[in-house]
């Protein structure tokens, strides 16, 4: 045994012939990968496998966005695994059966993996678990994806949390998480490769259409793109995070991590530590961008804490009297909505934001899902599962969680009497129009007083930019107040007791 630098264990590579395998889901990376040290630290040699998988997640397999980032992260992890000297293995099927078969193939009498909070990869392990046993093999967990043990977090009377901030303020008071680890500098493979699929065998990039052009121009998927985007952002950005976080047509406004650190290319402790080193050469001036940033980054480990403690979250209301609104069947209104033809210019921006970049603003996710929710009445079960589809980012936690949260079905809910008016919400946040304005081009010509209501526009205004309502641009396809009071009757109705009203969390009163 060694010790590198960050005082790791690990052997001497390439010296014997015992294998680890190393069987890689949402940790596509290989610094500070703990499923990756475990397994050089176990074995002379090791080999990555991936799975694709897309019958054990049944309706919450990778959906199209996903599949196109995950082909590029894959091609990206192959060859930085192939310079380090083994080789990425990839095989389609049942998992259960591979990863079995794969450990007997190579004599692998350990596979190492990171423990996944996704209810469906749970069971998936358990049955991998049961068989390699049954095979004298083991399979070994590690956790990859989170900051901290979320299994070992409750309150001071030993409940489990069910609001953000006191979730949050917990974390914070917890010892800082684990440093990073760094990437290995060489790795063993095997001394016979078994077979592996050819990547492009896989078909996972959208050809006819091919819908992936915008996508191509703003991601780079894989661990060199995640670290340069993240450090993009810590060097220029994270001073003014606090305060430009919520103006979508701000190009600067967010990190655009999200996928990075869904796809595990970047790990949550690693983003972590470098905030706060850039914070601290920020010389604390301006490190209200750092906590912010910090507490959004809370609010990813929450959602994670909240699925593993509530498995049903992404199917059924966490409060169970809201499993009885009145949902609307509106299949035209939510193809409408799907494809940014509502008649709300901001939600409508947001939609095909969605469509050409898989990736949308946190601001306007919350006004798009809050639209179809409540304005529309569509569940928001319908409008997770079309996010799922079309997110690079979809993240079976956070998704369900955030719907939840803005559905206000959730425990830690917006109450439910809340509604965002979009217009308000347009005005507030996309002043200036920027946004509306590139994803909305037809309406590019309206004075911002009317951008975010063009319905309203005088006949001489609308005539000047060029625009005729429902030729051009359509009118409301629900009128706002008719819609807000619709939703408030159904949901009124629903909670018929304050009991089952959500708790109010003031984090949520400042997200407004
Ligand atoms: C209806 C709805 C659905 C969503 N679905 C997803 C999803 O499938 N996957 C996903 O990663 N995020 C989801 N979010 C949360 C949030 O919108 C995105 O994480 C954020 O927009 C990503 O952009 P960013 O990386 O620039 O964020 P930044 O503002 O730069 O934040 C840094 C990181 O913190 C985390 N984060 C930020 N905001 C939130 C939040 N509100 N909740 C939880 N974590 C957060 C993300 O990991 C993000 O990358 C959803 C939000 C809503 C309202």
């Amino acid at each position: 045994m060694v010790a590198d630098k960050a005082g790791v264990k690990t052997k001497r590579h390439g010296t014997g012939d015992r294998l680890a395998l190393l069987w890689l889901r949402q940790d596509l990376r290989l610094a500070d990968n703990q499923a990756l040290h475990a397994a050089m630290a176990d074995a002379d040699r090791v080999l990555p496998v991936f799975v694709l998988d897309q019958e054990a997640g049944g309706p919450w397999a990778p959906g199209g966005a996903s599949l196109w980032w995950l082909h590029h992260s894959l091609a990206a992890l192959g060859e930085a695994y192939g310079k380090l000297g083994t080789r990425l293995i990839l095989r389609r099927g049942d998992a259960s059966t591979i990863i079995t078969e794969l450990a007997r193939e190579t004599g692998a009498d350990i596979v190492h993996c990171g423990m996944a909070h996704e209810p469906w990869l749970r069971r998936l392990d358990a049955g991998v678990a049961a068989s390699l046993q049954a095979d004298g093999r083991k399979l070994a967990t590690h956790r990859v994806a989170t900051l901290f043990d979320l299994d070992g977090i409750r309150s001071k009377t030993g409940t489990r949390y069910g609001v953000y901030t006191p979730f949050a303020n917990t974390c914070r008071a917890l010892p800082d998480p684990e440093q990073p680890l760094p990437a290995p500098k060489k790795i063993a493979g095997p001394v016979r490769l078994p077979n592996s699929d050819r990547l492009e065998d896989w078909c996972l990039l959208p050809t006819a259409p091919d819908w992936a052009g915008s996508m191509r121009d703003t991601w780079t998927p894989g661990e060199v793109g995640a670290s340069r985007r993240l450090h993009d952002f810590l060097d220029s950005r994270l001073d003014g995070y606090g305060a430009s976080r919520d103006i979508p047509g701000d190009p600067k406004g967010t990190s655009m991590l999200s996928p990075h650190l869904h796809w595990g290319e970047l790990s949550a402790t690693q983003v972590w530590y470098a905030a706060r080193e850039a914070a601290a050469k920020l010389n604390g001036v301006r490190a209200g961008g750092f906590e912010r940033f910090q507490g959004e980054l809370l609010w990813h480990e929450f959602a994670a804490y909240l699925l593993r403690h509530n498995p049903a979250m992404p199917e059924d209301p966490l409060r169970p009297a809201f499993a009885r609104l009145p949902w609307r069947d509106d299949a035209k209104g939510l193809q409408a909505w799907q494809r940014g033809r509502t008649g709300i210019p901001i939600v409508d921006a947001g939609m095909r934001q969605l469509w050409q970049l898989g990736w949308m603003h946190n601001r306007v996710r919350m006004i798009t899902a809050s639209y179809l929710v409540k304005h529309m009445l569509v569940s928001w079960q319908q409008g997770e599962a079309w996010f799922w589809d079309a997110l690079v980012d979809a993240d079976l936690a956070t998704n369900s969680a955030s719907w939840q949260w803005v559905a206000g079905t959730g425990t830690d809910s917006q109450p439910f009497f809340r509604v965002f008016n979009p217009v308000t919400q347009g005005r507030k946040f996309d002043a200036d129009g920027l946004y509306v304005r590139q994803y909305v081009p037809e309406l590019k010509s309206l004075p911002d007083r009317w951008l975010h209501e063009p319905w309203a526009a005088p006949d001489v205004v609308l005539k000047k930019a060029g625009i005729v309502l429902d030729h051009d641009y359509p009118r409301p396809i629900v009128g706002l107040d008719e819609g807000r009071d619709r939703a408030l009757k159904a949901f009124r109705e629903t909670v018929q007791h304050r009991s089952d009203e959500p708790e109010a969390d003031e984090a949520q009163d400042a997200a407004e």
